[in-house]
Parts: structure tokens; sequence; C-alpha cells
């Protein structure tokens, strides 16, 4: 987009304003959408790599120069996000924690835009939790992240105290205590599994590593973009100053529509379904264990006396939920991902209920069951609220079981073996089953 340089009175303006309420830079940027009026100029734009003041070429009145504007190559801070604030007088009537750091790709994507307002809610951390929020986009969405970050403005949210959008993952996963990946090029006609492996591990590698760099020691990540699990090996593998337990893969959502076709059948509310577990791949080899789960604290095979209902339908509809749900909406499941991403943050921010557990894709390290070690696969976790976790032990096998959680570890070891140029591990190999899908595809 074009833009023309400005000079007083809205430099001043800004000067001014800086001084007066101890702006954390001294450098000052207006963008396009603000122009003249100083009413605009109420809020201050902050930046440290583009000190001139610039609105679009449309609104400009006088003759001045014309620029190209250059795609922002910083995470900047955003709008109202760049004034600063108190947080030591607000401490005088509320308790606020300290402020932490969620960094977000993708986040001009559909499921961002349902999951970013339920975290600036405080929904996910806490009423007395203030974040900061980093997002990611890329020259293709760095408009619409603009977009994003001017709905945050105005929905006035106490707890957002910053928003930086940026195109730089080193940039913007600077200090990150979490991070949400979540963008990845979604699998189109014609676009093989090995390509997409391929396309979408080199972003992982390559946000691995700037976490490795910048982001906080002990950031955790959860890794939504798909085929997630290999995407989170990845992303693990090129950061080996983080902690491999502190990457997570979302199956939850898998989990999820498990208890809720559980429920349905059973004929109770989706409240009585726990101890649901989906073992291994975010993918149509998932398998939602059945054998472990309960109904209102009964064992599901209890209440529901039907093994081939358990065994075929029950099992294809959840691992094809996605599918059905792209034929209907034309697109693929964003809100119901966002939640079961609010739904996995919380489940390692608070205690897990007595008794109860919940599904994620960690690394198996030392797992109890058996499992293939050195890859990412969903396994049934409790955690004491303090963002980490432990595996169940009290879990029970059959051969059904045994033989389902086979097909899933096998797709992921072959998945493992196609990106292993990106693990450090050596040249790829690429022979993956032929009916490896995932969830969203028919
Ligand atoms: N694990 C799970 O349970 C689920 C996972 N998913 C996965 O989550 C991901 C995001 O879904 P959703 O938000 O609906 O998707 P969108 O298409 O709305 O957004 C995805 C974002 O990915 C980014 N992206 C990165 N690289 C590319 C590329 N090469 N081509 C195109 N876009 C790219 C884009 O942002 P930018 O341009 O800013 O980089 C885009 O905004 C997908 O991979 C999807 O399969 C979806 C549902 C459930
Ligand atoms: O395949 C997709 O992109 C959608 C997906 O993961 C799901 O709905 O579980």
């Amino acid at each position: 987009m074009a833009v023309a340089e400005l000079t007083s009175p809205a430099a001043s303006f800004a000067h001014n304003y800086n001084n007066a309420h101890r702006l954390r830079s001294s450098q000052l940027y207006v963008p396009s959408s603000s122009c003249l009026s100083s009413d605009h100029f109420r809020a201050i734009y902050r930046s440290r790599v583009l000190p001139r003041i610039t609105c679009s070429v449309n609104q400009v009145q006088n003759s001045a120069p014309v620029q190209v504007e250059t795609p922002k190559d910083k995470a900047e801070c955003y709008g109202v996000f760049c004034l600063t604030y108190d947080l030591k007088a607000e401490e005088e009537t509320k308790t606020w924690k300290k402020l932490i750091n969620i960094a977000v790709s993708g986040a001009a994507g559909m499921i961002s835009n349902h999951l970013l307002f339920k975290l600036a809610s405080g929904e996910v951390f806490g009423p007395d939790q203030p974040i900061a929020l980093r997002l990611l986009g890329s020259e293709r969405s760095i408009q619409a992240l603009e977009g994003v970050a001017m709905e945050l403005e105005d929905s006035l949210f106490p707890l957002l105290r910053e928003v930086n959008i940026g195109i730089d993952a080193y940039e913007v996963f600077q200090d990150a205590e979490w991070a949400l990946l979540i963008g990845a090029k979604p699998r189109g006609p014609g676009i093989e599994r090995a390509d997409l492996l391929d396309i979408n591990g080199q972003i992982f590698a390559e946000q691995g590593k700037a976490l490795n760099a910048v982001a906080s020691p002990n950031v955790k990540v959860m890794v939504v973009g798909n085929p997630c699990n290999t995407n989170a090996l990845i992303c693990l593998k090129n950061a080996p100053k983080i902690p491999a337990k502190n990457f997570h893969a979302l199956t939850r959502l898998d989990e999820n529509r498990a208890k809720c076709q559980l429920a349905l059948k059973a004929g109770v509310f989706y409240d009585k379904v726990s101890n649901v577990t989906i073992w291994g791949n975010h993918s149509t080899t998932q398998v939602p264990d059945f054998l472990n789960a309960k109904i209102d604290g009964m064992p599901v095979k209890e209440v529901i006396k039907d093994d081939k209902w358990l065994e075929h339908e029950f099992t294809e509809k959840v691992q094809k939920r996605g599918g059905a749900l792209i034929q209907k909406w034309g697109r693929s499941s964003a809100a119901s991902t966002a939640v079961s991403i609010v739904d996995a943050i919380k489940s390692l921010v608070t205690p897990t209920p007595e008794g109860d557990w919940f599904s994620s894709g960690v690394y198996t390290s030392g797992n109890p069951y058996g499992i293939a070690e050195d890859i990412v696969f969903s396994m049934p976790c409790r955690s004491k609220g303090d963002g980490d976790y432990e595996l169940v032990k009290e879990i029970q096998f059959d051969d059904y079981l045994r033989s389902r959680i086979a097909k899933t570890e096998a797709e992921l070891l072959a998945e493992k073996r196609c990106v292993a140029h990106l693990t450090g591990e050596g040249i790829a190999y690429c022979d993956l089953p032929e009916d490896t899908m995932l969830p969203g595809e028919m």
C-alpha cells in the first residue's frame, strides 16, 4: 500500500505525548489509518524500526512525497497496545499476576480468529492473568493481521496489555512463554502427503530454531498446524535448548469429538464422559480408546454393550469427523478447534480432576506403554496445574487396542522417516502407508 510522509504537527504531538506518557521507545509510528486530526493521535504508535509518521495516500490532501510501504520485518506493537500502562497502580485494587507472553502463528487464520479473543478475555489463563499477544503472520497475511489487531483493540479487554504483530519468528517469539503454532499450509488438491510433510515441516523446523534462540527457555509449545504430530517432532528437534517434554501436538479436539459421540450413544450429557484417551496420530489412524473410558464413572463397555459399534462406527466417526465437518461447512473446524486449544492449555495450567486424565500428543521418551521412542504420540496425561504433565500409568490394554495402537505408531514412524532431513537424522525416505490421511481428508 502506498503511504505518504507527514511532518509536524503530528510528529511534535507524538513527541509530547511520548514524554507525557513515558512511552517505552523514542521512535513513534502512526500507521496508515491515522491521519491529520489530533484526535487520531490519541493512539500513539511505537516502533523500533520505523521512525517516520505515515498515513494513507488517499487520505492526504497536500502533495507529500509518496513512498511504497515496505513489509514489516520486525514485530511491532499495535495501536493502543503501544501505550504505556501501569500494572503497579492497578495492583492496588486488583491482584494481577505477572504478565505472560503468548506467541501465536497463523494468527490471521480461521482458528486464531476464535482463539485470540478467548485468550484475551481471560477464559484461558484466568481473570487475574494479564497477557501480551505476539502474533506471527507473513507478507501474505500482514494486512489481515492488522485487521485482527484492530478488532482486539476495539474489544477493550482489560487483561490484554500488549499486541505485537510481525512476520519474523525470531522477532515475534521473543520471550514467549507459550507458543501456539497454528499456521501451516492446508493440503489442497494435488498435494501429496509427503509434499505436505516437507512444506509444513520446513515451517516448523524454522520456528523451532526461532523458539530455541529467543523464547523463554521453558516455553510451552502447542502445535496445531497439520500434520501436527510430526510438525511437533520437527519443531522440538530444532529446539534442543527447550525440554522436549514442553512440546504438544493438539489431539484434544479428537478427545472432545469422542466424548460427544459416546454421550450421544449412551443418552447422557457429555459431562458424564471421562477418561477418554486418543492414542497416536492426529490422522485417520488415531485410536479413540473406549476400553479405559468411563460414562458416569462406569467402564464404557458396561454402559454401551455393543462392541461392533465401538470398534467400527464410533471409531471411524471420530477419526473422520474433521472430513464430515468440511463437507457441511466447506472449510475445516475452526471454532471447535479453538475451544479444544483452550481446553488443552487449561488442562496444563489447572490440576487434573482426581481420577481423570486428558489426551495430548507428547514426546515418547520412557513411556510406560511400550510405544516406540522418539516420536510425538497422543497419550493419557495428568497435570498438577504447573504447565507440566505426567503420563497415566493405570491403563488397560487388550488385543484390539494394541493392534490399533501399532497401526498409528507405524504411520508416525513412517512420517518420521519422511522428515529425517528436517530433524537432523540424515536422508529422508518416504514410504507412507497408502491410507494415511488427515482427519479433514475424505
Ligand atoms: N490439530 C488439530 O486438531 C487441527 C489442526 N488444524 C490445522 O490447523 C491449521 C490452521 O487451520 P486454519 O486456521 O483453519 O487455517 P487457515 O487457512 O485459516 O490459516 C492458516 C494460516 O496458515 C498460514 N500459512 C503458513 N504457511 C502457509 C502456506 N504455505 N500457504 C498458506 N497458508 C500458510 C497462513 O498464515 P500466514 O500467511 O500468516 O502464514 C494462514 O493464515 C491447518 O494446518 C489445519 O489443518 C485444523 C483443525 C484441527
Ligand atoms: O484436516 C484438517 O485440516 C482438519 C483437522 O485436522 C480436523 O478437523 O481434525
